[in-house]
């Protein structure tokens, strides 16, 4: 590791901390890689293809998980040298929460919009953000090498959507380096310096921006430096837990990591002081020195709370210990990932597993068998509901299998999001439906041009299954959308359990609202007819609310013994055969005599077109 030597009184005028918000896939990522090649911070070579999306799977889902940072250096044209962070913010729904604790660790942002797109559902959430932060915005237009470019056209709709000046928006093409000079210099010209009340004498006072789990150096923590100094050797406290750690290591990141002696007021820097997990280290806390404490902590953040509960077992109960210990790995890095054991009648041990939102859960569920080589089956994702129950105590459910008694609950609430989607108005029509059917209430619709904007309240339990998928596939990818949670409602909600055979696969249990049972209990049992393969023995499948069975159908059974062919004839074939049915075997759970493909368990619970 390379080491270097900066002088911690780096004037504040010469230090500007931005993050960039934008929409997915209008250029954050292409941006941010020109940004870090154009001030030198990696040589050409090392560049791989984009930088600050470390993770694999960032890449190839090409969308930014974990908040990262890098320093710049920028030489601007009134001949002084810059120190430029960039902090990096997810550009998905389900890490809204992430981009809200980088965004507070600067003072500007540059709102970048694709120029032949123009404003998108997440460009408005997250310009919101950096506008609620106090932020100073850049505004940049990118992908203008493109033809449909329309970059008049889109500072009008930036103006007349957002509300604010893109008189001066800047045109580039992150992609071919157009007028990437003019963004460093409207960073530097337009963006204000960081302030620090105490400056550098005062006690050291530092925000936890983040944290994570580097396999060689542990547990890191990325900080803003308020007021004060952090140096190499300093004794530090958590002002949130207490906690007491020599800082071992401070550092910048270029981003490759750099050592440095100390990080100044303004400054923002990693530090390591042998911290055992990322769970000890807690975002939104105030870190100071231990014998001169800063007299006030920084308001904190709250942490982030798991929305969306999941089962997930292992197809080979011998897998068990090794899905654990990968669980242990991956939530190293990852505090709002949470699990704890459960077990099922049908499934075996498994765990109960958090998630900030779907795509957190396929991540993670994508990463365990990916990485670890596990094969899992995962039961339907479901919110956390409240329950008031009739002697006046309240709980929370996260898993329908374990649902008390209905005569014991007095009231069921759910939670409800505020979902605003934009789209061409050819596919309205289909969107308004589509949210219609899961119980939404529509607030708001206005047109920019020929996009629609509505705002639409839903249950978060309408969503959670494929609403995103529906709403893609309904407007053939041009809708986007964005939630954010609005608090729980009282609904009027039933638990509904399908059995195959007779016996009750808790996996796929659900509750759902009351009217739309019947035809959700219908769906899944032709899906389930279509998903298990016929057995020697007719099957009936059915879906249940309490006793009362709401629908079925009957798998009919198999007439003839299909290896019988194969007696006394081509024992290699018989072989294969016999081969194909144990490969066949590893993917199927057994219920009872029934075995059902693990691929039913997903297909199932996808609602299909209404
Ligand atoms: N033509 C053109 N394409 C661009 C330009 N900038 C980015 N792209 C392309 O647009 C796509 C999305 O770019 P990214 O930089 O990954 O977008 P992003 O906003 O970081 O996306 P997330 O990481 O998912 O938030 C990629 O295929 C880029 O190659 C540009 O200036 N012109």
């Amino acid at each position: 590791m390379a080491r270097m030597s900066t002088n911690p009184t780096t004037p504040l005028s010469h230090i500007r901390n931005f993050s960039i918000v934008a929409h997915i896939d209008h250029g954050k990522s292409t941006l941010a890689d020109r940004l870090i090649q154009s001030t030198g911070g990696l040589a050409e070579r090392e560049m791989s293809e984009q930088v600050l999306d470390n993770m694999d799977i960032e890449r190839e889902r090409g969308i930014t998980i974990k908040a990262q940072t890098v320093r710049l250096h920028y030489k601007a044209k009134d001949g002084e040298t810059y120190i430029l962070n960039l902090i990096d913010t997810p550009g998905h729904v389900d890490f809204a929460y992430e981009v809200s604790r980088s965004l507070s660790a600067c003072e500007g942002s540059l709102l970048v919009v694709d120029a032949s797109q123009g404003v998108e559902a997440q460009t408005l959430a997250n310009v919101y953000q950096a506008i609620d932060n106090n932020h100073e915005l850049v505004t940049v237009l990118n992908k203008i090498d493109l033809p449909a470019a329309e970059p008049d056209r889109i500072k009008e709709q930036i103006e007349e959507v957002i509300g604010i000046d893109a008189s001066e928006a800047v045109l580039i093409s992150a992609k071919t380096g157009l007028g990437i000079p003019d963004v460093l210099e409207a960073i530097v010209q337009k963006l204000p310096a960081p302030k620090s009340p105490g400056g550098e004498k005062a006690p050291l006072k530092a925000l936890l921006v983040d944290s994570w789990y580097d396999t060689y150096l542990g547990v890191m923590v990325l900080v803003r430096i308020i007021d004060g100094v952090l140096t190499k050797g300093q004794m530090i406290r958590m002002m949130g837990t207490d906690a007491k750690y020599q800082v071992e290591r401070v550092g910048v990141l270029t981003p490759k990591m750099v050592n440095v002696d100390s990080l100044g007021p303004g400054e923002i820097g990693f530090i390591t002081a042998s911290i055992k997990e990322v769970a000890d280290t807690r975002v939104g806390d105030t870190i100071t020195e231990d014998k001169r404490p800063t007299a006030e902590a920084l308001p904190g953040f709250k942490p982030a709370q798991p929305v969306v509960f999941c089962g997930l077992f292992p197809v080979d109960a011998a897998d068990f210990e090794d899905l654990r210990a990968a669980m242990g790995k991956l939530r190293l890095n990852d505090a709002s990932f949470s699990f704890e054991m459960e077990s099922s009648a049908a499934l075996g041990f498994g765990f109960r597993c958090g998630f900030l939102g779907l795509l957190h859960l396929e991540i993670i569920q994508e990463r365990l068998e990916r990485e670890f080589d596990l094969d899992l089956i995962a039961t339907a994702p479901s919110v956390v509901y409240q329950l008031t129950m009739t002697d006046g105590s309240e709980r929370e459910l996260h898993n329908p299998a374990d649902m008390p008694d209905v005569v014991k609950i007095d009231e069921i609430r759910e939670p409800w999001i505020k979902a605003t989607i934009m789209t061409p108005d050819d596919y309205l029509g289909g969107i308004l439906k589509l949210c219609q059917d899961r119980r939404g209430i529509q607030t708001e619709l206005t047109y920019v041009g020929t996009r629609a904007m509505v705002t639409y309240e839903l249950p978060l339990n309408e969503v959670v299954f494929d609403f995103y998928d529906r709403l893609k596939s309904i407007s053939k990818g041009y809708a986007s959308f964005d939630y954010h949670l609005e608090g729980y409602r009282a609904g009027n909600l039933v638990k509904m359990s399908i059995l195959v055979n007779g016996e009750p696969v808790d996996a796929l249990s659900m509750l759902v609202h009351r009217a739309a049972a019947e035809k959700r209990g219908r769906d899944m049992c032709e899906r389930l007819k279509e998903l298990i393969p016929k057995h020697m023995f007719k099957i009936p499948i059915q879906a249940a609310i309490g006793g009362n069975v709401i629908a079925r159908e009957t798998i009919s059974a198999l007439r003839k013994d299909v290896t019988a062919k194969c007696y006394g004839g081509d024992a290699t074939r018989k072989r294969k055969l016999l081969e194909k049915q144990k490969e066949g075997k590893k993917r199927m759970r057994q219920f009872g005599k029934v075995e059902i493909p693990q691929e039913a368990f997903i297909a199932a619970l996808k609602m299909g077109d209404e």
